[in-house]
């Protein structure tokens, strides 16, 4: 029961993507509201950066999409993005939907200035005047907080520091307003300084441009700062879903409390243990029958070995996908704090 269509920007149901026949995202339904930010968090492997793909029309080569992903028109109806031809996906890019990936060098031209690289992705959904377009490449440069915007817009990418071209790949992913912007871990290769400025830089350009924004992170500490919403994955599927602060601060879903149990403590001077969830995620083509988390649950019973759990509704907008998570303690992180090291 993914929450009520009416005001979602982009509505996803039932979203799965194969290769050949495998299932690595097997089932996700969930919103994404105007103006909203959601975290879509896991370890690797859970399915996020393809999700996140699914979401932009942009899945790799071989992967098999299937369900439906429906993004809002201006006309309030919905267009359908799964099985969509490519003219179309492509159109949507930029304009509509963009994507903020994890390697910003890779996201940049070596060959091309970062100004006219800003101003061709201007001038690719826009008719306006290339002066016009300059115009808003500087203008974008110069919002993600990059001084001397004129000067540094002729520069090459090589030029730029690593957190200037995370800045322009963000500044190139705003640049014509688009209402979601998906963005695929984009801090993982900065140092923790520069993630932290990378984020809020990320955060002001979406309330600039007023854009919804999807943030796939392995990192829920990530979570709690920046999302209002967050859905947990494992294996391809939903383990939870809900309002960020009520999801980290009442898990229901051991898998979840095992993320938040390895985060550092919040408290200054807090100390613990730092657990982590025992054994490592199963691989998409061996997964275990009942639920995928059972194996590393320390809740597990026979009940999880043998059926997959379907959604349970604790709260309005909160979702969890466990057969036991009524039996979840609070603080929830007991369940890993108490495993022997
Ligand atoms: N091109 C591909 N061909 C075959 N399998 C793939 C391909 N891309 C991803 N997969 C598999 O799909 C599953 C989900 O991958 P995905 O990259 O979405 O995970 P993730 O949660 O984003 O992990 P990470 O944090 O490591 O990026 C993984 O098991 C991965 O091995």
């Amino acid at each position: 029961m993914a929450p009520d269509v009416s005001d979602a920007l982009l509505s996803v149901r039932d979203l799965r993507v194969a290769f050949d026949s495998v299932e690595v995202v097997r089932g996700l339904s969930f919103d994404v509201r105007p103006r909203e930010v959601l975290a879509l968090v896991g370890e690797s492997g859970a399915g996020k950066s393809l999700t996140a793909r699914a979401l932009l029309g942009m899945l790799p080569r071989g992967a098999t999409p299937n369900g439906s992903v429906r993004l809002r028109e201006e006309t309030g109806s919905y267009a359908e993005l799964v099985g969509a031809a490519r003219p179309a996906l492509a159109a949507l890019r930029g304009h509509r939907v963009s994507l903020v990936p994890q390697d910003a060098l890779s996201a940049l031209s070596p060959v091309h200035r970062v100004g006219d690289q800003l101003a061709a992705a201007v001038r690719s959904v826009t008719g306006v005047s290339r002066r016009e377009a300059r115009a808003r490449a500087v203008a974008a440069l110069d919002r993600v907080g990059i001084a001397d915007a004129v000067r540094k817009a002729r520069a090459y990418p090589h030029e730029f520091s690593g957190g200037m071209r995370q800045r322009a790949v963000i500044a190139m992913a705003t640049v014509n307003e688009p209402d979601l912007v998906v963005a695929d871990e984009p801090t993982t290769a900065l140092d923790a300084e520069l993630q932290e400025q990378v984020l809020r830089v990320l955060g002001e350009q979406r309330e600039a441009v007023g854009a919804a924004l999807v943030l796939v992170t392995h990192d829920l500490g990530v979570v709690r700062e920046h999302a209002d919403r967050v859905l947990v994955m494992y294996a391809g599927r939903q383990v939870e879903q809900g309002p960020a602060e009520a999801v980290l601060g009442r898990p229901r879903a051991p898998y979840t409390a095992g993320l938040l149990a390895s985060l550092p403590p919040e408290e200054p001077g807090g100390s613990r243990r730092l657990p982590s969830i025992p054994g490592a995620p199963p691989t998409p083509d061996a997964l275990p029958p009942g639920c995928a988390f059972a194996p590393r649950c320390p809740l597990a019973d026979d009940r999880c070995h043998a059926a997959e759990p379907t959604p349970w509704a604790p709260a309005e907008g909160h979702e969890v996908s466990c057969h036991r998570w009524d039996e979840v303690p609070y603080p929830a992180t007991e369940l890993f704090l108490e495993q022997p090291v």
